[in-house]
């Protein structure tokens, strides 16, 4: 195979309660990537189509993180590397991720498989640190593994897969703003208190075990942020109305999707969910600000191969 062409999907991490840990994977957005080998050594990166970002290897998350296989597996080949951006940076579903993961995930196949999931996780890393200051698993997680995944450990990096309830949708909300990840970092307090604390892991282990049994009126319930959301929903106009909006037409509960300002909810059912976008769309209509929304079942599957040759 010298040539493959991919589908790098859009991904929803933290998942309101498990800030850094928990991720999911979506279906109808994504970026698509064509990744060839070259006689030349090196990593090239030979076209952005969508959105104006570097295409100097070292200030790209795809060159990043494609070097970063590509010192480890040392081949006797180049690649070149096409994006074609769909998701826009700083979206808050995971525009850095999908580069960073499509390219590892390439690689590899066009190497013969030579790493695992959980390894080309770790190479994505290095290119998503870039990006958002901080290496991070819980979106590239669910881009390379699909469905639900925590990260259990960074070092050494411990990825589980979570069960995906098959009747699961989710509705998300983009106002056309953007929220860079490392700055919606750094507004994030250093300590918290001992009580939110109790809420938060209560929350994890809740959803989770919500997962492994189809609970969905208990992942709804757990669907709570006491840590994170007071700080960074402030930088969302119109947050409380988009998830009183949500809520109140069915779904099982909402959240900022990563660092935001997209805002995701998963509702039981692809009607409820359409039924929740409708109302969140007529929530922003009236404010003036460009958005838009969309609903996707849960992608188990990850990252796909759309053709290779
Ligand atoms: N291939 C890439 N795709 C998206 N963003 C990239 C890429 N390479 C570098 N960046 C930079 O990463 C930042 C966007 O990442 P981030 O703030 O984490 O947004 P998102 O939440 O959408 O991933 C922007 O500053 C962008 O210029
Ligand atoms: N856990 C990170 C996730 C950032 O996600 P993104 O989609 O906004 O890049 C964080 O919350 O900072």
């Amino acid at each position: 195979m010298n040539q493959i062409k991919i589908f790098s999907p859009a991904t929803v991490a933290n998942v309101s309660c498990g800030f850094d840990v928990l991720g999911f994977c979506l279906d109808t957005v994504g970026d698509e990537m064509i990744i060839r080998k070259t006689v030349e050594k090196g990593i090239k990166i030979t076209k952005i189509d969508g959105f104006d970002l570097p295409l100097e290897t070292k200030k790209n998350v795809a060159g990043v993180a494609a070097l970063a296989i590509y010192e480890d597996a040392k081949p006797d080949c180049g690649f070149e590397i096409e994006i074609y951006k769909k998701i826009k940076p700083g979206s808050g579903i995971g525009s850095s991720s999908a580069s960073a993961s499509g390219v590892v995930f390439a690689i590899n196949e066009l190497l013969g498989k030579p790493y695992n999931k959980t390894q080309l996780s770790d190479f994505a890393m290095k290119g998503e640190a870039v990006a958002s200051g901080s290496e991070h698993a819980d979106n590239i997680a669910p881009g390379i593994f699909g469905g639900f995944t925590l990260v259990k450990s960074n070092q050494p990096l411990k990825i589980l897969e979570l069960p995906t309830p098959s009747n699961l949708y989710a509705t998300l909300i983009h106002p056309q703003i953007e929220v860079k990840t490392a700055e919606a970092r750094n507004i994030l307090p250093k300590n918290i208190p001992m009580q939110d604390a109790i809420t938060q892991w209560s929350n994890v282990g809740s959803l989770v075990h919500a997962l492994h049994t189809n609970d969905y009126p208990l992942l709804g319930e757990a669907l709570q942020d006491v840590i994170v959301e007071p700080h960074r929903s402030k930088l969302i106009p119109h947050y409380n109305e988009v998830k009183k909006a949500a809520i109140s037409n069915g779904a099982l509960g909402s959240g900022i999707s990563g660092s935001g300002p997209s805002i995701f909810s998963l509702s039981e059912g692809i009607e409820t969910a359409k039924k929740v976008e409708q109302a969140i769309q007529e929530v922003y209509t009236k404010t003036g600000i460009e958005f838009y929304t969309f609903t996707s079942k849960i992608n188990a599957e990850g990252i796909k191969i759309l053709s290779s040759e």
